[in-house]
């Protein structure tokens, strides 16, 4: 007997081919909603008695979730709360937004199937993503309430009749459509709800599993196993981070981490994410190990909203350098159905972000703390998150200045400020400004660092694509501090002091001398200097100044309006000592002879640069040899 037939009031005939067709591409969420949807109402019933309103057996709650290829159903039941009538017409009916011209309206913008869902309190339609008819069957908690039925078919007329429940709870039966079989699938429902309903407060039991189990020990007293058949529960309903840290041990952290990234390389340590107010969020974040930029895979970090997985698309939420963080964020606080600019603009959102920062500052500072040796051994792979986290976001770089570190050629560990005390002295130039010596590769750049050495000046290893960055976000925030790469220049003028050397030579042969060297090296990139260096120093040595190197070395990295300066030719100072011995040799030398010379001592310079190479390296060799057999 039909009990009450009707029209959904959403004022608008064809509500649901817009659904169906606009969250195309989201289909599968239609299981999300419907087994949170069973969990809230489970978790409902649980809050009534333990409030003492609702005083029957609660029994077994876990969520089932079926399917039946034959009838093609796919069936949520839960025993929850349940639904009187009236209930249904409340709640299911009248659709939760206020107007199918404001949806109507809105939908245009909305970019996914998520936005749609949250902020038109539409959980419950998407169902009809998926299915031509949905029908409820439901037994409400309330004392002498009768069981209903309503069965839609995707159009906006309904139909409420008497149910046939004889326990408490909800069923939603989906009469999945033909476009829509793949779901009637036993593993396209397990990975679906793996994704998104693995960690739900409620056993949710989808099917049996099959299981070995011990069965005593046969004849010659070797273990017997058999075969049985167990629910197959999906979830863990209290995963870590409900948990209170107290609680868990290193293990538990690991194992949650194996669970969530099964083939990850362990992390280095976790954070453990607890804040009521003012905005809930739970979660851990773990640091995992990072050795080089091409590594990096963001977009690792699981948001959830009460346990149910939202996605894994944090942007906007975490601020960018945490991205490079693993692990989960759980907070109903950030509204997860709006769009990505009005997210970026919530003020919860705002907090969160700065929340996290913080948190993530203090646990680095407590480890630096704590135990300073095993911090610089894990230096190499917290270096960069630390770094990247200096350069882009400001409260990160007032906390993190106190902690990141500079590592030397000789692998010593400096905080900024022992840094600056142990060069300053040594290392200021007459203009006031300490000079922070650095090489990119200490290999390449050996005989610069030598040369460094010997003067008792100290150079850091800068060798990460990103310390171009992290160096001039020092300089800009560090007084009267300045980076200068080893071979920037000869190294009395990398810092240059009040007690330069003067070479000796007059100006006619000061000139003669660069003409020589001009002629020999043909080749206008190359601007030869004639430069008083020790006597013990090379004849001839190669720089690039810091400044146009860098801009080189950005452009290449592809940074923002670099491109001009990429596309200069390299341009390059050949520093002629002329305090040299050779060089009073070359003035008396006939031209022929001087220019051989010089030829040879700057390929010599060139071949330390590692910058000899193809013909010009063939014809050293053979010059070499002439000059050794000669
Ligand atoms: N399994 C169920 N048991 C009891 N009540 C239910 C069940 N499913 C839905 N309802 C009722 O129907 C209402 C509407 O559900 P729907 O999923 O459309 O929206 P919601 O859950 O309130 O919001 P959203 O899904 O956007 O978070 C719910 O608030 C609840 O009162």
């Amino acid at each position: 007997m039909v009990q009450e037939k009707g029209t959904i009031s959403i004022h608008t005939e064809n509500i649901f081919p817009i659904i169906k067709k606009f969250l195309y591409s989201d289909h599968e969420i239609f299981l999300r909603e419907l087994v949170s949807n069973a969990v809230d109402a489970t978790q409902k019933i649980k809050r009534l008695s333990s409030l003492g309103q609702y005083n029957k057996e609660l029994g077994d709650l876990t969520v089932d979730v079926s399917f039946d290829e034959k009838a093609k159903t796919i069936t949520v039941s839960d025993k929850g709360i349940g639904m009187t009538a009236d209930e249904i017409k409340k709640y299911i009916n009248q659709i939760a937004f206020s107007g199918a011209t404001e949806f109507m309206e809105k939908f245009k913008e909305a970019k996914d199937a998520n936005e749609i869902i949250g902020r038109f309190g539409l959980g419950f339609y998407s169902a009809f993503m998926v299915a031509d008819k949905v029908e409820i069957q439901t037994l409400s908690y309330q004392e002498g309430a009768e069981p209903a039925r309503w069965v839609c078919d995707g159009s906006t007329e309904f139909e409420i009749t008497e149910g046939n429940k004889t326990e408490r709870g909800t069923d939603v039966i989906l009469y999945i459509n033909s476009e829509n079989e793949e779901f009637l699938n036993k593993w396209k429902l397990q990975e679906i709800l793996d994704k998104y309903c693995k960690f739900l407060p409620v056993p949710i039991k989808f099917g049996t599993k099959t299981e070995h189990e011990e069965d005593g020990v046969d004849e010659k007293g070797e273990k017997k196993w058999k075969d049985v058949e167990v629910d197959n529960i999906i979830n863990t309903t209290n995963p870590i981070w409900t948990k209170q840290p107290s609680e868990l041990t290193d293990e538990d952290y690991l194992k949650f981490y194996r669970e969530l990234y099964p083939m990850s390389e362990e992390p280095l340590f976790w954070i453990h994410l607890n804040v009521d107010y003012p905005f809930h969020l739970t979660g851990v974040l773990y640091f995992p190990k990072i050795k080089n930029e091409f590594e990096i895979q963001k977009n690792k970090i699981k948001l959830f909203s009460r346990q149910v997985f939202i996605t894994d698309e944090v942007k906007d939420i975490v601020p960018e350098f945490l991205m490079l963080l693993h692990g989960v964020i759980d907070s109903p606080d950030i509204p997860l159905n709006v769009s990505r600019s009005f997210l970026q603009a919530d003020s919860n959102v705002k907090k969160i972000a700065s929340y996290i920062t913080r948190k993530v500052a203090d646990k680095l500072n407590e480890l630096f703390r704590k135990d300073r040796n095993a911090y610089e051994e894990k230096w190499k792979d917290i270096g960069l998150f630390v770094k990247y986290g200096m350069i882009t976001e400001e409260k990160f770089y007032e906390k993190a200045k106190d902690f990141v570190l500079l590592v030397n050629t000789k692998s010593e560990h400096y905080t900024l400020e022992e840094y600056n005390a142990k060069v300053k002295d040594f290392q200021t130039g007459k203009n006031g400004t300490t000079v922070y010596l650095y090489t990119t590769d200490a290999e390449k750049q050996h005989s610069y660092v030598q040369a460094a050495n010997k003067k008792e000046y100290d150079v850091l290893v800068m060798d990460a694509p990103l310390d171009n960055h992290f160096m001039q976000q020092l300089e800009m925030k560090l007084e009267k501090i300045s980076f200068k790469r080893v071979d920037a220049d000869v190294i009395d003028k990398l810092i240059e002091k009040d007690d330069a050397q003067k070479h000796d030579l007059t100006e006619d042969e000061s000139k003669k001398l660069k003409e020589i060297f001009e002629r020999a090296i043909n080749n206008p990139t190359m601007k030869v200097e004639v430069e008083s260096l020790s006597s013990e120093s090379l004849p001839v040595t190669i720089t690039m100044e810091e400044w146009m190197r860098r801009m080189k070395d950005m452009a290449r990295m592809g940074g923002g309006g670099m491109g001009f300066y990429g596309s200069l030719p390299d341009s390059y100072k050949v520093a002629v000592n002329g305090n040299h011995k050779l060089v009073t040799k070359m003035l008396q030398s006939d031209e022929a002879h001087a220019t051989q010379l010089a030829k040879q001592v700057f390929d010599l310079a060139l071949l330390s640069q590692g910058m000899l190479k193809g013909a010009d390296l063939t014809s050293f060799i053979e010059r070499s040899v002439n000059v050794v057999t000669e």
